[in-house]
C-alpha cells in the first residue's frame, strides 16, 4: 500500500527571520524550498528602518536564492519612535514593503531600537491606517515586573485593545501567538485583526524547556506556554477560521549563542517547517484544513493573490539534520537528529 499524499497549493510563510549576510546564504534555501513567498522580519543590526535599505534588502535575498528555486521576499520595516508619516507614505507607494513591525523595546531579539511607548507613534499608525498598510506586532509588555509567562496576556489588555479600538480600520496581524487569551481575542476582534501561529508553539509546551535538564533551542519569545494554551492553539489553527495563518517564526542563531550562560531566544524551524505542520494537522485530524491555514488565509489577509504552484506532502518518516553548516556558524534545527512523519515529495 502507498502512503497517503496531500496536494496543496504552495504555501508561504507570514513571519520569517532571513537574517543576513553569512547567515542569510545559509538559511535561504530551507524556506525557498517549500514557500513561495515569506514577509521577512526587519530585525537586523542595525534594524531595516527605511524604504531604502528594506529594498536593498529585498535584493540581497534574491540575490541570495540559489539558482533553480523561486522566492518572493515580501519586506516589512520596523517601526522606531523616529519614523515618520512620510516613510510610511513612501513604503505603501514601494512594491516591495507590505507591513510595519513594531517591537516593544526590549521584548526579544534585536528590539533595542523599537518603541518604548506606543503613544508616541500614533501619528504613523494614523498614516497607516490610512494608507491601509498592516501592522504587524511583536505583542509583548517589556515591564521586568511583569511574569514573562504573562507578558503576551497583559500587552492585550495594556495596549492591543487600544489601538485596535482607537484604530478600528488599520490591518493588524498579532504575530506568534503562544495563548488562549490571544486566540480569544483576535475570534472577538475585527475582521482586520489576525494572527500568526509558529509550529514550535502547536508542538510543545513549557515543559519542552526542561525535558531533562535545560533545553536552550526550545527558547524563544514568547515563551512556550501551558499545555492548555497549546490545545488552544491547536485548536485556532486547525479551526479553518480565516484569522488564523502560518507563520513559522524561524529564527535561527549560532549554536554556541543558544547554548550561552545568556542564550538568544529563537527556534530555526524552517529545514522541517511545512512537513512539521502537516504532523500537527493530521494528529488533530485535521489535514484537510492545512491548505488554508497554510497557503489561503495569508494572502487573502494581505491582500496578495494565493499561489498557482502546488507542492505534495507524504506520510513518510525522515530525519531533520543533526546541525546546518558547518564550524562556529552551525545551527541546529528544530527537532535537529529525529524524526518528522511527513515528508515534502
Ligand atoms: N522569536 C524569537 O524568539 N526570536 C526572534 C525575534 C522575534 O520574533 O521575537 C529573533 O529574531 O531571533
Ligand atoms: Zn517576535
Ligand atoms: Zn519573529
Amino acid at each position: 500500500m502507498s502512503n497517503q499524499q496531500l496536494r496543496i497549493t504552495k504555501p508561504d510563510d507570514w513571519h520569517l527571520h532571513l537574517r543576513d549576510g553569512d547567515m542569510l546564504n545559509r538559511v535561504i534555501a530551507d524556506t525557498a524550498r517549500c514557500f513561495a513567498r515569506a514577509i521577512v522580519m526587519p530585525n537586523l543590526k542595525p534594524p531595516v528602518t527605511t524604504v531604502a535599505e528594506a529594498e536593498a534588502y529585498r535584493g540581497r535575498i534574491l540575490a541570495a536564492v540559489p539558482e533553480g528555486m523561486t522566492f518572493e521576499p515580501l519586506m516589512t520595516l520596523y517601526l522606531t519612535e523616529n519614523t515618520s508619516p512620510d516613510e510610511i507614505r513612501r513604503a505603501k507607494a514601494s512594491d516591495a514593503i507590505h507591513a510595519v513591525k513594531v517591537y516593544p523595546a526590549g521584548a526579544t531579539t534585536n528590539s533595542d531600537n523599537g518603541v518604548r511607548d506606543l503613544s508616541q507613534v500614533d501619528a504613523v499608525l494614523e498614516v497607516m491606517q490610512e494608507v491601509d498598510l498592516p501592522l504587524l506586532l511583536h505583542g509583548e509588555v517589556t515591564d521586568r515586573e511583569i511574569d514573562v509567562f504573562d507578558r503576551e496576556a497583559v500587552f492585550i489588555e495594556r495596549h492591543l485593545q487600544q489601538i485596535n479600538t482607537r484604530f478600528p480600520a488599520l490591518r493588524t496581524v498579532l504575530e506568534h501567538v503562544t495563548t488562549k487569551d490571544a486566540v480569544d481575542y483576535v475570534l472577538e476582534a475585527s475582521e482586520r485583526v489576525a494572527a500568526t501561529i509558529t509550529v514550535h508553539h502547536l508542538l510543545l509546551n513549557r515543559n519542552a524547556l526542561f525535558d531533562g535538564g535545560l533545553r536552550p533551542h526550545h527558547y524563544c519569545l514568547p515563551l512556550l506556554k501551558r499545555e492548555t494554551h497549546r490545545q488552544a492553539l491547536v485548536k485556532a489553527a486547525t479551526s479553518g477560521h480565516p484569522k488564523f495563518f502560518l507563520g513559522t517564526d524561524s529564527a535561527p542563531h549560532p549554536k554556541n549563542a543558544k547554548e550561552s550562560g545568556c542564550g538568544c531566544a529563537g527556534i530555526y524551524s524552517a529545514p522541517a517547517a511545512i512537513e512539521l505542520y502537516a504532523e500537527v494537522f493530521a494528529d488533530a485530524g485535521a489535514l484537510d484544513r492545512l491548505e488554508g491555514f497554510a497557503s489561503f488565509h495569508g494572502p487573502d489577509f494581505y491582500g496578495l493573490p494565493r499561489n498557482d504552484d502546488k507542492i505534495t506532502l507524504e506520510a513518510q518518516a525522515w530525519s531533520v539534520p543533526e546541525l546546518i553548516g558547518t564550524g562556529s556558524d552551525e545551527i541546529l534545527p528544530l527537532r535537529a537528529g529525529t524524526e518528522v512523519a511527513w515528508r515534502l515529495v
